[in-house]
């Protein structure tokens, strides 16, 4: 019976963040700063605390200064955007991360907005997001990012494969579609007004889902021989974690597949460290000249 290749992105995501400490070390044995991150939660969403919790413990093993500012949910904005400019003065910072979910009553692209671009580690401010669409991205967002890397560390190229993406949000769905149009892929984004998602996924060689909704691919929907990237991280009643595709009957048809978990969550933590090293050398950088 055939079956894929499960692409493991705890290794992968392990190896980056090893490199990345070393990195750390290397920059303190030459008498330069660490990378500091600031992470900032509103609320009390309970998954979301879970992340800041794994984003903070990542900082702390890879040497970078971290941190961590808990917001009340009724936070006003203007607390926040205050907090922000704080953040974006202060230079033991280099990088700024506003967890999302925001309460209802807070504008995300006000917020986003008012993070310099320089520290925007997570690579929504459409200054970075406008870098990545014209062929020359500096800080990019986590998660396509992660997805990138782990086609590479498994020799999976997109030059000029079809791929098709499932969802189109502002933190995955549209960056990723940045992502694989910058690898020669010919990119097609799917949601929910697309007409016929089968007739769309039939012909991709390159899969990318992230719509929050447990095993709603399903396999007999793939091109045998298909790589599929699943983004999606759903909780069950049982508690246990699933994706978007139905991985058990999907891994008997593709070629390469990520899990749920340990696929693409530890890659978005890894590249969130690897985006605020960047964002302290570039700083650095500009400081010295
Ligand atoms: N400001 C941001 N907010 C959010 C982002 C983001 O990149 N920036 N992405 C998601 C959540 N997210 C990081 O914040 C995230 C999600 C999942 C994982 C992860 O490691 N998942 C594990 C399973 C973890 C578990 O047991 O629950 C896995 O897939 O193996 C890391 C980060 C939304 N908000
Ligand atoms: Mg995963």
């Amino acid at each position: 019976m055939h079956t894929a290749t499960i692409i493991n992105g705890k290794e992968v995501a392990a190896q980056l963040r090893r490199d990345i400490a070393g990195m750390v070390r290397a920059r303190a044995e030459q008498g330069r700063m660490c990378p500091g991150l600031a992470v900032i939660l509103v609320g009390e969403d309970a998954a979301s605390k879970v992340y800041v919790r794994s984003k903070i413990k990542a900082c702390e093993e890879a040497g970078f200064l971290s941190r961590s500012f808990r917001l009340a949910a009724d936070t006003s904005q203007q607390v926040l955007l205050a907090l922000i400019d704080e953040l974006n003065e202060d230079p033991q910072i280099h990088g700024i991360l506003v967890q999302l979910p925001l309460p209802d009553h807070m504008h995300v692209p006000a917020v986003v907005e008012r993070i310099v671009p320089a520290k925007d580690v997570d690579g929504f401010h459409p200054y970075n997001l406008g870098r990545l669409a014209a062929k020359s991205p500096i800080l990019r967002p986590c998660t396509p990012y992660g997805c990138m890397r782990l086609l590479d560390a498994y020799g999976i190229s997109p030059m000029g494969k079809n791929a098709v993406i499932v969802g189109a949000s502002n933190i995955v769905g549209r960056p990723a579609a940045l992502e694989l149009l910058l690898r020669g892929a010919t990119v097609t984004v799917c949601h929910v007004k697309t007409r016929d998602l089968q007739a769309e996924l039939a012909r991709a060689d390159i899969v990318l889902v992230a719509i929050g909704s447990p095993g709603f691919i399903k396999a007999e929907w793939l091109k045998p021989g298909a790589t599929v990237i699943d983004v999606g991280i759903n909780r069950l009643a049982s508690g246990k974690l699933v994706g978007d595709v139905d991985f058990e009957s999907a891994r008997d048809k593709v070629a390469a597949i990520t899990p749920v978990p340990g696929g693409v969550g530890p890659m978005t933590i890894a590249c969130l460290l690897q985006n605020t090293l960047e964002a302290c050398e570039a700083l650095d950088v500009a400081q010295a000249s």
